[in-house]
């Protein structure tokens, strides 16, 4: 029986079992979608054995010379030791082909990526720019009829990427994608099934790709489709879905205005509110919500409510790239589609109650920590307890409370290892565990633990990133303080008038004689 090391841990694989099955069957946490070979999800790396010739069939050379391969398409011969993907290889250049005005701030992308992109209407890519910008867009085409990717880029106020687009990116300019990622697509397996899509803005473009791809694949069910905007300006695919309409006796498509100007073709209100109102029955409804997070989150509880099961119900909530919680670096941008808030988990923690038992605990435990404690030097328990609670809080429940720092950003100056991070993860699990939270529940809070992994496990600091721009933070700053103050370093008084060095991300301020060569400065603990 083959058998398979990833990450260092073993796993068996049964005769004829697939890698990604064997994982599965044994709990490890990867991705994966279609498992037929189709979307790439939950493409791996092969770093000792031999990869079987069909789990690469489709994949580009240069990720076959890597050792990429498809794990729901292999079925090992022998044993396989497996990593996983690097960010750096998954991207593919890509061709600006058309770039439209399609509303005031809206703009159409057609983009043709230098070998095929296997994907699903609906699905998104992540877009990168020459210097490592990354964005996520859904794509609106159908793969079985168009030839080039659609996405639709919104114009985001001092947003770095969709500026440039905007300003900047031409018709023949380069860029790269990666993808395709997400689960908010089609399933002809069930052509006579209701559907019921709600977007706002730019969310309309994944749902106007599943809506193609179903008709394209005969979907008989009813299909409704309402698009929410503030105003009509923002309907900027009107015509387009006229004429689908009109080809269509089974598609229904709802143009909602929630602002003051209603044109007469379109209906007054939010789009959610008029969509669930009319639709108060979803037990066998396929639903998907795409747009504004906190459309999406409200949909998906209003939907679960009409009876809707959690399989049929596809979210995709654009998270803004600077705020809510992040995905990987290098990964998705700003776009965090597949975490949907967790009622159960929320009410197993007591609304809250028990999770702030559970924090103080765990963090008691990590500042007396010797491997844990230097990292901490600085902040106080209290911090550290509140801002946990409140990211804890944020992703259980959807609400948007949380107002610190990404963890890429807010770990990016940290030196930690993997080893460090199970370390970390095992004791605030045995926390939970202690304080009665089921083990089903306590995998669950681990599985969404293991999400962040690639945003803190590194071997050198990386750069604060706001906005896709690399700030100065790590080293010292001069400055001349007017009002007397004591060195962070020795306790010594400064003088005003004084010149000091300042450190640029802690703000910590050192006397001369503390900042001499050799003397530090920088007190954090780095090392792990
Ligand atoms: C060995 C692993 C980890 C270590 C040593 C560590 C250490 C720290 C430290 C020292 C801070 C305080 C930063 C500051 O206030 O300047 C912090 C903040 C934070 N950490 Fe971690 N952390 C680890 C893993 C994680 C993981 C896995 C998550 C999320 C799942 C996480 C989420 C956060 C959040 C949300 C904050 C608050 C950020 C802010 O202040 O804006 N940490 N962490």
């Amino acid at each position: 029986m083959p058998r398979l090391n990833y990450e260092g841990e073993w796993y068996d694989c049964r005769d004829g079992e697939s890698v990604i099955d064997a994982f599965l069957r044994q709990g490890v946490n990867v991705p994966f979608s279609c498992r037929n070979g189709i979307c790439h999800t939950c493409l791996l790396r092969c770093v000792g054995g031999q990869v079987p010739e069909k789990a690469q069939s489709g994949l580009r050379p240069t990720l076959r010379a890597h050792g990429y391969f498809l794990p729901c398409k292999c079925v090992p011969a022998g044993d396989m030791e497996i990593v996983p993907p690097r960010a750096a290889d998954l991207y593919t250049p890509a061709v600006v082909h058309k770039k439209e005005r399609v509303a005031p701030d809206i703009c159409r992308l057609l983009i043709e990526p230098a070998t095929p992109l296997y994907y699903h209407a609906g699905q998104f890519i992540n877009l990168r720019r020459h210097d490592g910008l990354i964005r996520s867009y859904s794509l609106a085409s159908a793969p079985q009829k168009d030839y080039f990717l659609e996405l639709h880029v919104k114009r985001v106020f001092r947003g770095a990427m969709s500026s440039w687009i905007f300003d900047e990116l031409a018709a023949d300019d380069e860029v790269e994608l990666q993808g395709p990622e997400g689960t908010c697509y089609y399933a002809p397996s069930a052509k006579d099934q209701p559907m019921l899509l709600v977007g706002t803005g730019t969310g309309l473009a994944p749902l106007y790709g599943v809506v193609r791809d179903a008709l394209l694949n005969g979907h008989t069910g009813p299909i409704h489709l309402y698009h929410g905007v503030r105003h009509a300006s923002g309907l900027y695919l009107h015509h387009p879905l006229l004429a689908l309409l009109v080809a269509h006796r089974n598609l229904r498509y709802v143009p909602c205005v929630s602002g003051p100007q209603v044109p007469p073709f379109a209906v007054a209100g939010r789009a959610d509110a008029i969509a669930f109102r009319s639709h108060a029955g979803l037990s066998n409804w396929a639903v998907y919500l795409a747009g504004l997070p906190a459309m999406v989150w409200a949909g998906v509880e209003l939907a679960r409510k009409a009876g809707a099961t959690d399989a049929a119900i596809h979210a995709d909530p654009f998270e803004s790239a600077t705020a809510g919680i992040p995905t990987a670096p290098g990964g998705r941008g700003g776009r965090n589609s597949d975490r949907a808030p967790d009622a159960e988990m929320w009410a197993a923690l007591d609304a809250g109650e028990r999770l702030m038992s559970i924090l103080v605990d765990f963090y008691t435990r990590v500042y007396a920590d010797p491997r844990l404690s230097s990292f901490f030097h600085g902040v106080t328990m209290q911090r550290s307890i509140e801002k946990q609670y409140l990211f804890l809080r944020q992703i259980f429940t959807g609400e948007r409370i949380y107002l610190g720092d990404r963890p890429r950003n807010a770990h990016h100056w940290m030196v930690i290892s993997d080893e460090l991070f199970d370390y970390r993860e095992a004791l605030l699990m045995e926390c939970a565990r202690r304080h009665g939270l089921a083990e089903r529940l306590v995998q669950r809070w681990r599985g969404m633990e293991e999400g962040f992994r690639r945003d803190i496990v590194k071997t050198a600091p990386w750069n604060r990133m706001l906005d896709g721009v690399a700030l100065p933070v790590d080293g010292f700053g001069e400055t001349l303080i007017e009002v007397g103050s004591l060195c962070d370093s020795c306790g010594g008084e400064i003088p005003p008038g004084t010149k000091v060095r300042y450190h640029l991300r802690l703000g910590s301020l050192h006397c001369e004689a503390c900042h001499a060569p050799g003397a530090g400065g920088d007190g954090r603990g780095r090392e792990t």
